[in-house]
């Protein structure tokens, strides 16, 4: 249950999510994907409705969500393969290497997903959104079962595709990753935003 936000994204933005479980943090984050419709109110993506089947929002939204999408017949490697050529990703070879190397996968290229570690495969889920062109990126708890070092290389990661001029919407329970990757942070309580500002003042409250 999510009271009326009012949420708007500058593009290029990176915008955090926080609160306690149960707060709406996912609720919101599945709005903003267009994949759950509000009972009220609109939500718009560069001022068309959200649809997450409209192919626009197909090509230019990236989302790593709760659900783990994977096919169990495929290698990681191949998943990110299927990535690659379904999203016209130049050098696809290459990009999917740099992708296996930035996320820990290189030993662990030919293993299907039921012989990944949950943080093994919670990379492989990242790797994909990533590799993949994005303008928006939305990210639910993308930090879940990483280890702390594969946490900081999200944090670069996701630094770096702000900087690259991505819009950012992204739910965490780290402070850490939102004092690092957000330039605004929303703190949710039982479906309110209680609290909204630069990282330093919200998370200082
Ligand atoms: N499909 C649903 N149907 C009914 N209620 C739901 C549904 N999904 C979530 N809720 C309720 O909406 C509220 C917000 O849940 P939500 O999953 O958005 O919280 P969250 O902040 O993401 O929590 P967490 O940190 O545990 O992931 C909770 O009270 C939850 O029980």
């Amino acid at each position: 249950m999510l009271w009326p936000v009012d949420l708007e994204l500058a593009r290029g933005e990176a915008v955090a999510l926080l609160g306690h479980n149960g707060s709406g943090k996912s609720t919101l984050l599945r709005l903003a994907a267009g994949r759950d419709r509000p009972t009220a109110g609109l939500v718009r993506f560069d001022g068309a409705p959200m649809d997450e089947d409209d192919p626009t929002v197909r090509a230019r939204v990236a989302v790593v969500g709760d659900a783990l999408a994977c096919y169990p017949d495929l290698t990681a490697r191949q998943h990110l393969e299927l990535v690659a050529v379904g999203h016209g990703v130049p050098d696809g070879e290459a990009a999917v290497d740099a992708a296996l190397t930035a996320h820990g996968l290189v030993g662990r290229a030919e293993a299907l997903p039921t012989e990944l570690s949950s943080g093994q495969l919670q990379e492989l889920l990242l790797a994909a959104a990533l590799l993949r062109p994005h303008d928006l990126l939305l990210l639910d708890e993308p930090e879940q079962r990483l280890d702390p070092a594969a946490r900081e290389r999200l944090a670069g990661a996701l630094a770096a595709r702000r900087s690259a001029g991505a819009t950012l919407l992204f739910a965490t329970h780290h402070r850490e990753l939102a004092r690092a990757v957000a330039d605004r942070v929303l703190l949710l309580d039982n479906g309110h935003v209680v609290a909204e500002g630069a990282p330093e003042r919200v998370l200082a409250e």
